[in-house]
């Protein structure tokens, strides 16, 4: 099943045009890497997957639902199928660990039990700790606990493993693939690290020039003869 697909997707900012035409699809199940150098509009690309930004022109379809046409309730119903991770904001700082499970837990009306949370995250010693007190990849540990409350069919994470040591972010990626893997979610996201796009993702986007030069699988983009998604990265992107 198609879970998000763009056609001709059309963004600009002032005389700037990020995007000029960018075609995309993502199948239920598959962990979707968009990739490109700093400035090329990958997360401007998300934002618009998550509903707060709207292309100029182009359609976007989530869950066979074209954006464009859905009423604010239809809208509203369509994002509790969505989670994200984005970076956190200041109203963050001044709540416990404890405190901001509770919290999402009640917007999302979610019938997770906040201490198997803590648990399955091993959060459990920090459960009395100010977030922002936390170093930063616990940081990015209690955000993927937060999306995961909702038991999303769709998770969208842009740079989730930015600044983090190798120990956490694998213990981040075995959290994305096993949500992937248990309830056949779909995963897209943003990234700079093209060894974790190599061993975690299905299919990559590269951005370039404000459109998508290359969706395809890993498997194929490294069948053309790249010894590697790093290798195909900086063979196709000018600095
Ligand atoms: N709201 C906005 N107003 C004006 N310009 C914007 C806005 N949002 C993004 N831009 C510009 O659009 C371009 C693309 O930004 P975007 O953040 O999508 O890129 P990115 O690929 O995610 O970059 P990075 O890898 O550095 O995070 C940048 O030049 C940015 O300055």
């Amino acid at each position: 099943m198609t879970v998000v697909e763009a056609q001709d997707v059309r963004k600009s900012f002032g005389s700037y045009d990020v995007l000029k035409g960018v075609d995309f699809q993502a199948n239920e199940g598959e962990i979707v890497a968009v990739i490109g150098k700093n400035g090329a509009g990958k997360s401007t690309f998300l934002e618009m997957l998550m509903t707060i930004q709207t292309p100029d022109a182009g359609g976007i379809h989530l869950f066979g639902k074209e954006l464009h046409c859905l009423s604010i309730n239809e809208k509203e119903q369509l994002r509790k199928q969505i989670s994200v991770v984005l970076q956190p904001t200041q109203f963050y700082k001044t709540m416990k660990v404890y405190e901001l499970l509770k919290l999402f837990q009640s917007y999302y009306d979610s019938t997770k039990d906040v201490n198997q949370v803590l648990a399955e995250f091993h959060l459990e010693p920090y459960r009395r700790t100010y977030f922002d007190k936390l170093s930063g990849g616990w940081k990015q540990i209690v955000s993927l606990a937060i999306a995961f409350m909702s038991q999303p069919r769709l998770l969208i994470l842009d740079e989730p493993t930015t600044g983090l040591d190798p120990h956490m972010r694998n213990m981040l990626w075995n959290y994305i693939t096993d949500y992937n893997k248990r309830m056949g979610g779909t995963v897209i996201l943003t990234t700079h690290n093209m060894d974790e796009v190599e061993l975690y993702c299905d299919k990559v986007m590269l951005l370039n020039n404000g459109i998508a030069e290359v969706l395809d699988t890993t498997e194929r983009i490294l069948e053309r003869g790249y010894r590697s998604i790093h290798e195909f990265y900086l063979q196709n992107v000018t600095v």
